[in-house]
């Protein structure tokens, strides 16, 4: 079987899915409900920001919208809201719509809502798009910003891709597998030469987005993919079962990083189809 148990911890498994020839590790972490995790992504997190700014002084984070953002909250709490250095912290955004920053579908208003209104990270290390733009004006702006952090070395470019590496990743998923605005079947999923491109016909509401591209998601040095309840169950089985067909990957089973730490942040609700969960 692709999908590996080799843990029994209560509430956490290690697995290696086998997205593509090649075995990706990934860290799969189950918990009783969407409480422990919010618990669990808020240390997972504090922990990495602190290894990060030891040994960088900074610390390059990129956000996804939808429910991840009310599941970070227990980042905006005691003891993390004292405890982490948020001056090092630059803040990125995997995917974003193109509407104007104060609209309820901007991922920015809902990040800065649920999230950055109640930490102190510098607002000029908030990297939002540029909401004046069209979607492909956006895009490429924004793929310009991120080279002018390359050049002033706050992104490194990864020895093995070339693409910026990005720190840690935090991304949801939708119910039918996609991540950032990377549609199942959808050209963009096979973009390799831009870093950030644009969708003008996103099957899911609003149709107008821009997004990181795969090769970029793969460089992370870490990802946690933060699914709980229900909505996204059919996902989570195909992507963690152990029926592999490389055929007709979801875009959550194309992202298995190049040479970082993939982990799964799930409540039981999210993993209840997955057969292989009795061995969990
Ligand atoms: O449209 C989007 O959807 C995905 C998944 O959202 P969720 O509400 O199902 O968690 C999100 O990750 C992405 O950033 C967003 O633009």
């Amino acid at each position: 079987s692709p999908f590996l148990v080799l843990s029994t911890a209560t509430h956490c498994a290690m697995a290696a899915a086998e997205a593509t020839s090649e075995i990706r590790k990934q860290a799969l972490r189950v918990f009783d409900s969407e409480e422990e995790v919010s618990v669990s992504l808020a240390k997972y997190t504090a922990e990495l920001s602190e290894k990060f700014v030891r040994e960088k002084r900074a610390f390059t984070t990129v956000l996804s919208g939808g429910t991840l953002i009310e599941t970070l909250r227990k980042l905006t709490e005691p003891p993390y809201l004292e405890s982490v250095d948020w001056a090092k912290w630059h803040v990125f955004w995997v995917d974003e719509r193109v509407v104007p920053k104060d609209h309820k579908d901007s991922n920015y208003k809902l990040a800065f809502d649920g999230f950055l209104s109640k930490v102190a990270i510098p607002s000029n290390q908030v990297y939002a798009i540029n909401d004046t733009l069209s979607a492909e004006g956006a895009a490429k702006d924004y793929e310009t910003v991120l080279k002018h952090l390359v050049n002033v070395g706050l992104l490194p470019l990864s020895s093995v891709t070339g693409y910026p590496v990005f720190d840690l990743m935090l991304l949801g998923m939708g119910p039918d597998g996609h991540i950032a605005s990377l549609f199942p079947g959808h050209p963009l999923l096979n973009e390799r030469e831009k870093w950030v491109t644009f969708i003008k016909d996103s099957p899911k509401p609003p149709p107008e987005r821009i997004t990181f591209t795969m090769p970029v998601i793969k460089s992370s040095a870490y990802v946690a993919m933060v699914v709980t309840g229900a909505g996204e169950v059919h996902a989570v089985s195909k992507a963690l079962g152990s029926e592999k067909r490389s055929s007709d990957l979801l875009p959550v089973e194309m992202a298995s990083l190049e040479d970082g730490e993939f982990t799964w942040f799930t409540d039981k609700a999210a993993v209840s189809m997955l057969k292989d969960k009795a061995s969990m």
